[in-house]
């Protein structure tokens, strides 16, 4: 099996209000993006594509190694991924894909070991995930509790997702210009694949506003 990554990194981070993209952000001293490439080179992954925003090729290029491809992004993290499974070269070796969020800096190796494995195992789509503590409940139009569904067989789900390549890039294929998705197992789960599941990690936190980059800064301390 050989994985490439493609790290969504092209956004602007507007919750975290910082005064350049969030991948570039610094957690510990370094950019966030450049914890997220190497947290999946160590997970397993040979080779790593990075969508970046389009003006600012030159800022990622500085902190990243210099086999790792950038790509410029799009509007929305749909249109990001798009852009990078079009950039991978159609006979590439690559017969899975791992999609990670530079927003997921300190998400440990073994995840990212976790999703190669159940690829290896013969699943066509698998994403990490974490169970759900907090009662959640559904609102209605006027913000009053509509329904309390059944914790038990709720999740937040986190990156890297993994896919068979063809399957993955099928699914984009089949979708609209504009289509935006929140992750890329929707996108295939709209084309009717089943999307399996795997352990996630709390470290695995996405960073989105400023206490979660605080956490973080914790964690790398700790
Ligand atoms: N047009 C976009 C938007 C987001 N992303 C990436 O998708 C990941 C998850 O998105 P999110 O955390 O929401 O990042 P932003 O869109 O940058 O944040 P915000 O919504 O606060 O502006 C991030 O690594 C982000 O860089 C992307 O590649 N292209
Ligand atoms: C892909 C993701 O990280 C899975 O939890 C999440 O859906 C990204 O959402 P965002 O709104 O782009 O932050």
């Amino acid at each position: 099996m050989h994985a490439v990554a493609i790290v969504a990194a092209a956004g602007s981070g507007s919750r975290l209000g910082a005064d350049l993209p969030k991948a570039l952000v610094p957690l510990a001293g370094r950019p966030l993006v450049a914890w997220a490439v190497e947290g999946l080179l160590a997970g397993g992954v040979a080779e790593v594509l990075v969508t970046v925003p389009q003006d600012q090729r030159a800022a990622f290029a500085a902190v990243l190694p210099p086999e790792v491809r950038l790509v410029g992004g799009g509007v929305t993290r749909t249109a990001s991924v798009r852009a990078g499974l079009a950039a991978l070269p159609a006979d590439a070796d690559a017969d899975v894909v791992l999609v990670h969020d530079a927003a997921r800096p300190l998400t440990p190796p073994d995840v990212v070991a976790r999703v190669l494995a159940a690829l290896a195992g013969g699943a066509a789509a698998v994403v990490p995930v974490l169970p759900v503590v907090d009662t959640t409940v559904l609102v209605d139009d006027a913000g009053r509790v509509a329904d309390a569904p059944p914790r038990e067989r709720l999740r937040r789900v986190q990156t890297p997702q993994g896919f068979d390549r063809s399957v993955l890039a099928d699914a984009y294929a089949a979708l609209a210009e504009d289509a935006e998705f929140t992750d890329d197992a929707a996108v295939v789960r709209a084309a009717g694949v089943p999307v399996a599941t795997v352990a996630g990690d709390e470290r695995a936190a996405k960073i989105t506003v400023a206490h979660d980059l605080a956490v973080a800064e914790g964690q790398v301390a700790r």
